[in-house]
């Protein structure tokens, strides 16, 4: 299959989704109301789920979607306020939203993992949203366990990280068996992009999350170095991590357990859109044990634990590491 019509729809609903998260930012209406486990979530979360589920339905009416965000907390009545924000941010790219329309289509979002479903993370590194740094607009095609198509908008991401103050936004985009590319969300030819093959791990770089309760940092420092990577972490929000790692910026991306919270387990749409996006650009991904991610079970990857995502010829000399550090 080409997945043509599928990539498309994609493209389009990430699109539109981080054109609405760039405008909530933008207008500063940015505040955090707290999820029951405690986690961020805002506006333009909701707006991001609401316009994407909405643009897969028409495209996909019998595909389920596995998102992150539901709209149980936004239909209390003291969050009426909240919901007409979503309300008008989603207007402004389809102009046929209400709030009820909008409830709707945010819990279309609730599908059920099938022999083929989509999963989406309609903003992922909403602490990273809220701190003005990264973020991304992740989803990804499922089939049989496998993901077939993976779109990651990271509309706060310099197309070139060497260069962080030139121009920001960048698309990247992977089919199963096609290859993986980066465009700027500004527009322009996509531009195939392929991981570092570089073996002196003196030059490399690896990246990590900003928030120590995500992963480990300490004992990511210790495996880096013991792979010979010297250079200072790059911290980073979201799943443009991934997209470092696909387009050679960085060699390698490592996610352990945080000490804090031994037992989390990953969710699919932290992984989905990044995992095909890196294997599609030559590069491996495992958990932290070298077992693939299990994308078939449900919305935990309850079989796998941490994350490790590299350029390939390093990968079994991080997992040997990980085998020597582990405690
Ligand atoms: N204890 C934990 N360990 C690992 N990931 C966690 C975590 N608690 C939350 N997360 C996930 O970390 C994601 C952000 O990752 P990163 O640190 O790479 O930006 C969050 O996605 P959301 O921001 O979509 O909720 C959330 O799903
Ligand atoms: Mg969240
Ligand atoms: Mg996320
Ligand atoms: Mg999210």
């Amino acid at each position: 299959m080409s997945y043509q019509q599928e990539k498309q729809v994609a493209i389009e609903a990430a699109l539109a989704a981080a054109k609405i998260c760039e405008q909530v930012r933008s207008e500063r209406v940015t505040q955090a109301m707290e999820k029951s486990d405690k986690s961020p979530v805002t506006v333009a979360d909701y707006g991001s789920q609401a316009v994407i589920c909405r643009l897969l339905a028409q495209g996909f009416p019998n595909d389920p979607v596995v998102g992150e965000e539901d709209a149980a907390d936004l239909v209390e009545p003291t969050m009426a306020n909240q919901l007409a924000q979503v309300t008008s941010y989603v207007q402004s790219v389809t102009n046929d939203a209400t709030p009820e329309a909008v409830v709707s289509w945010i819990n279309l979002g609730n599908g059920e993992i099938g022999p083929r479903y989509w999963t989406l993370d309609p903003i992922d590194g909403t602490k990273g949203f809220l701190r003005n740094d990264q973020y991304a607009v992740a989803l990804a095609l499922v089939e049989q366990g496998e993901v077939k198509v993976g779109v990651l908008a990271c509309p706060a991401l310099p197309v070139n990280l060497a260069q962080p103050d030139g121009e920001r936004g960048v698309l990247f985009v992977a089919v199963r068996g096609q290859g993986a590319t980066m465009v700027p969300i500004s527009g322009g030819e996509p531009e195939s992009i392929q991981v570092t093959d570089a073996d002196n791990t003196a030059e490399l770089r690896f990246v990590e999350s900003v928030e120590s309760g995500h992963g480990d940092h300490s004992r990511q420092d210790l495996v880096a170095k013991a792979v010979g990577i010297t250079a200072d972490s790059l911290r980073m929000d979201s799943q443009a991590k991934y997209g470092a790692v696909a387009s050679g910026q960085a060699a390698l991306y490592l996610r352990l357990p945080s000490s804090k919270y031994p037992n989390y387990r990953e969710k699919i749409w932290d992984h989905a859109a990044g995992t095909i996006v890196v294997e599609e650009a030559g590069g491996l991904v495992t958990d932290m044990h070298g077992k693939p991610l299990n994308f078939s079970i449900g919305s935990k990857l309850v079989e796998n634990q941490g994350v490790v995502v590299s350029n390939g010829v390093i990968h079994e000399t991080v997992l040997a590491a990980l085998r020597d550090t582990a405690n």
